[in-house]
């Protein structure tokens, strides 16, 4: 670490060496139910309890300096398996909790089809904001994938966020399963407009209304 508190670590790019997909437009979304083994959704949730625990954690000085000299173990193991987007489990494991995508809040996809999605998405103490709430970001987030989602869905394209609005509508808790429901508003060529509710129960958490652009051919 040098003295600015930056990491003397290259930063990881994941650059591909064939370019088989142009820009953001791809016809296969490259989903997989297989990569990193039957065991990765475990790597995942250890992952993610990891950013809880971090989050949570009051460390003596000298738990820090073992800390730090076993992530650098840690991160050198992953550092030697870096690989593109594309083609990485995470984010294209359809079959584990927001595909596999620690940068997600964790959800699980209940049903999915052309006219929306219902999914159960819970925020852990990562995602804390204040005073057990969660962090208004992560709900956007939460509600930008699962819309990004519901709008590949309905166009089978790839779609780009043109813009969400999201209305906090009351505190929205952690370590609560929370309902998400997203529904298709209209489809006006390219432009695909949607809007999501988020509730705790039948109390409204957060609502959003977003509009989505199918992308074209070689579109970044
Ligand atoms: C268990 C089952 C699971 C199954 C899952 C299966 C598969 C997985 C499927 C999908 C993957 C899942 C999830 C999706 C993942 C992620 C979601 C997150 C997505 C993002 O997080 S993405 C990042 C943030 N996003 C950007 O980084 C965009 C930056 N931006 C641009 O790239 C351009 O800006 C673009 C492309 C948006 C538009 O550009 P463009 O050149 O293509 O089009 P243009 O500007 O001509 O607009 C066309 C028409 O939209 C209107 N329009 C445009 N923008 C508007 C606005 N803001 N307000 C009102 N109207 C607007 C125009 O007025 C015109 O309207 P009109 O045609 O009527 O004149």
């Amino acid at each position: 670490m040098s003295i600015d508190g930056t990491s003397e670590s290259a930063p990881v790019t994941g650059e591909r060496t064939e370019d088989a997909h142009e820009g953001g437009f791809r016809t296969d979304m490259m989903i997989s139910v297989d990569r990193g083994g039957p065991r990765y959704g475990e790597f995942i949730e250890k992952v993610r309890e990891f950013m809880d625990r971090a989050r949570a954690a009051f460390p003596s000085e000298e738990l820090v300096d073992e800390l730090i000299d076993e992530l650098t173990v840690v991160n050198a193991k992953l550092a030697a398996v870096e690989i593109n987007e594309w083609e990485s489990p995470s984010g294209t494991r359809i079959d584990l909790p927001a595909r596999g995508n620690i940068t997600l809040p964790p959800y699980l996809v209940d049903k999915a089809g052309d006219d929306g999605v219902q999914a159960r998405v819970t925020f852990t103490r990562f995602h804390l904001g204040g005073n057990n709430a969660a962090h208004g970001g992560f709900i956007c987030t939460a509600f930008d994938d699962l819309l990004g989602m519901t709008s590949a869905l309905a166009t089978g394209k790839v779609t780009r966020t043109a813009y969400l609005t999201v209305n906090y509508r009351s505190i929205t808790p952690l370590n609560t399963e929370l309902t998400v429901s997203t529904s298709i508003v209209r489809l006006e060529g390219r432009k695909i407009f949607v809007a999501a509710t988020m509730k705790d129960g039948e109390r409204l958490c957060a609502e959003a209304d977003g509009l989505f652009i199918a992308l074209n051919p070689g579109q970044p």
